[in-house]
């Protein structure tokens, strides 16, 4: 198999991770601290490209696949894009301007990847590979025998990389934020982690940091108890994708008309003081209860829903949160993540495409390999 070929899932997030924690190094021990999302963001990416395409592409062909991507998403949030998606018909006439950039802007995004596209469907034939995201797309065959177009394949990508890249870098940095502000909550978390999997050790010269197995998370209740909290307090969506009542219906005394638009304030309901007790705090002790075992897609209730419930539930729900648990040991294992002097982490939100925070964090990092290395 080619050497940039994806070898397997398990072996395509280990590389991320040391992409992400040689970054790091490059970072480590600066008084001022250093902004951690965009190092985040970058590993993340990488990651869902490999996944969605099954090739590890150079720095410079990410660059090109994460510009179209970002020139498409910043995009959606304008207003007037909004107005044409609303309307169509009529946007297309009224705002026709918007409709050319926007075409311009798909055409541009069909430049990038139907080329990946095609040629990774037609080595699929000379050469074996681990099942991509992209392959099961060309797979595909409608009950009348047809397949999807490049062009729907392209916008099938493009959503998985945009439903997957921000959304966990934002949850990501939510969570080592409140490590940063909380050094119990982080200091119990790197306990556990010892007592699983040992303390850090120095990689082999010239050979990638050793990281985390991932079959070791399993046994590691209070990291995925740091993971929920994360994700209830800070939910990167706080609102899902708008759906539509197909039958009338009433809840509690209110009638929802067939055809009705609505949402759910996703945000609002992990805050509600009637289910979670001191709901502004972070307390990821409170998902330690019941052996650790919470319903998170809502199929007994819904008591939060980070991933939205139901039919239309976020697919890549168990994706993110195995990666939102492998980060977050990889990084509280290696690195003792501190404040640097004089910051608070600010908690404050901003709305772009997800809640990010207002203020990113701003995290001293130390490797804990070496501090073992002067207590020994
Ligand atoms: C912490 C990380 C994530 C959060 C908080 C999140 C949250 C959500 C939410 C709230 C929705 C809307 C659900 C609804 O309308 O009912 C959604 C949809 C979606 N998510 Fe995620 N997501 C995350 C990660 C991912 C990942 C890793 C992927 C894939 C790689 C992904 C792919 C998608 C897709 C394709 C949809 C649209 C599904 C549809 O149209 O039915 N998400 N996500």
């Amino acid at each position: 198999m080619h050497p940039n070929r994806i070898k397997s899932y398990s072996s395509a997030r280990k590389w991320a991770v040391h992409i992400l924690i040689s970054r790091l190094l490059e970072q480590e021990n600066q008084a001022a601290g250093f902004k951690v999302v965009d190092h985040f963001r970058h590993a993340i990416f990488r990651l869902l490209v490999l996944m969605c395409f099954g090739d590890k592409f150079d720095e410079s062909r990410v660059d090109e696949i994460a510009k179209v991507q970002r020139e498409m998403m910043l995009a959606v949030g304008s207003r007037r894009i909004t107005m044409l998606a609303m309307f169509p018909r009529v946007g297309k006439i009224l705002f026709s301007n918007v409709w050319k950039q926007f075409e311009k802007m798909r055409d541009n995004k069909e430049q990038v990847f139907v080329p990946i596209i095609t040629s990774r469907i037609e080595s699929a034939h000379s050469e074996p590979q681990v099942v991509a995201y992209v392959d099961t797309l060309a797979n595909l065959r409608f009950p009348d025998g047809g397949k999807l177009t490049h062009r729907e394949m392209v916008g099938l990508c493009s959503e998985f990389l945009t439903g997957g890249t921000d959304t966990t870098a934002s949850a990501l940095q939510w969570i080592m934020a409140n490590l940063v502000k909380h050094p119990r909550i982080q200091s119990k978390l790197y306990n556990e982690i010892v007592a699983v999997v040992g303390p850090p050790r120095k990689g082999v010269e010239g050979e990638p940091e050793p990281v985390i197995n991932e079959e070791d998370l399993e046994k590691m209740r209070y990291l995925k108890a740091v993971v929920l909290e994360g994700l209830r307090r800070h939910p990167p969506a706080h609102f899902l994708l708008p759906h539509k009542v197909m039958k009338e219906v009433e809840v509690e005394g209110y009638m929802f008309p067939q055809g009705a638009t609505i949402n759910f304030l996703v945000s609002e309901m992990g805050l509600d003081p009637k289910v979670w007790d001191e709901p502004m705090e972070f307390k990821p002790e409170r998902f330690l209860a019941n052996d650790g075992v919470f319903d998170i897609n809502g199929s007994k209730g819904i008591k939060m829903m980070p991933f939205g419930a139901g039919r239309r539930i976020c697919p890549g729900s168990d994706l993110a949160l195995l990666h939102l648990e492998y980060f977050v040991a990889n990084l509280v294992w290696h690195f003792d993540w501190s404040a640097p002097d004089g910051y608070h982490v600010d908690l404050d939100e901003k709305n772009e495409f997800t809640i990010v925070m207002k203020n990113p964090l701003q995290a001293q990092i130390s490797s804990r390999v070496e501090k073992i290395k002067h207590l020994s």
